[in-house]
């Protein structure tokens, strides 16, 4: 049963399989995944590397339309090929801002681009507001990636989601691509955007205390299935169920 209240479900994956390739090729990437994030929280996957966390963030953000099973959003079902209302609510952060950042645009067209995508307002304030947000001054608008540092890029990154106001925000490793010494910054920015916003976040990460620090439930996936969730607390006391858990958490610490 699921353990989440209907009226309380923001985005939702049920019974979800995901393959890649054809004939004798084909392979089996994400294995009848359900998985249900409450409004507001912090949800943390883990797994080994290619066990499929990546897909499912994808699938769930509707950049990959083949799929076989059900996703939900507030409830209501959602066709692979999503409406425009969907995208201005489900935003994603990648790991590489430089790859998600246009190179030859200035910081203030990739922050007005969505507002004009999804026909928004007030784009100078919209634009100045979010800079703030992120820790950026006015100066930043007319930047180029290239001059700005990996941290600045992620913050520009997390702008340029966050300008459309989402509810939910998915983040792929947001932070493995920077320098240790600007992880911790912009964690503490995206957990203080969290709260202030009453954002849900859903986080695919290798860091073991990321996951138990900022989210509450973590989903522990294996070869395509999410063999199990437990709460951060759990993992902290080595409470898994599963051996397979056990071992990837201890290898983890290590
Ligand atoms: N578009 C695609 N076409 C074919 N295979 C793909 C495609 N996207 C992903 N895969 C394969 O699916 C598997 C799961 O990939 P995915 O990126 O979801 O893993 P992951 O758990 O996020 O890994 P990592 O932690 O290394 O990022 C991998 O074997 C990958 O090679």
């Amino acid at each position: 049963m699921n353990p989440i209240p209907t009226a309380q479900r923001s985005i939702e994956m049920v019974d979800v399989s995901i393959a890649f390739g054809q004939g004798g090729h084909r392979r089996q990437v994400v294995d009848n995944v359900s998985l249900t994030l409450a409004q507001g929280e912090c949800y943390g996957l883990i797994g080994e590397s290619g066990c499929g966390k990546s897909t499912i963030l994808r699938a769930l953000a509707g950049l990959n339309h083949d799929y076989q099973g059900h996703i939900l959003f507030n409830n209501r079902e959602q066709q692979p090929q999503r409406d425009k209302a969907f995208y201005r609510q489900v935003q994603m952060v990648f790991q590489d801002p430089y790859a998600s950042l246009h190179p030859r645009k200035m910081v203030w067209a990739s922050l007005r681009e969505p507002l004009k995508l999804h026909a928004m307002d007030h784009h100078e304030a919209r634009i100045s507001d979010v800079l703030h947000a992120v820790g950026l001054s006015d100066a930043y608008r007319y930047r180029y990636p290239h001059q700005l540092s990996g941290g600045q890029r992620q913050r520009v990154a997390i702008a340029r989601a966050l300008i459309l106001e989402p509810s939910v925000l998915l983040l792929d490793e947001p932070t493995s691509a920077l320098d240790v010494s600007v992880q911790a910054e912009i964690l503490n920015l995206l957990s203080s955007m969290q709260r202030q916003r009453s954002l849900t976040y859903l986080m695919v990460t290798h860091d073991l205390a990321v996951v138990t620090h900022l989210c509450r439930r973590i989903g522990i996936m294996h070869h395509g299935k999410l063999l199990e969730e437990l709460s951060a607390d759990s993992v902290r006391q080595g409470g898994a169920r599963e051996i397979y858990t056990r071992e990837f958490l201890a290898a983890s610490e290590a």
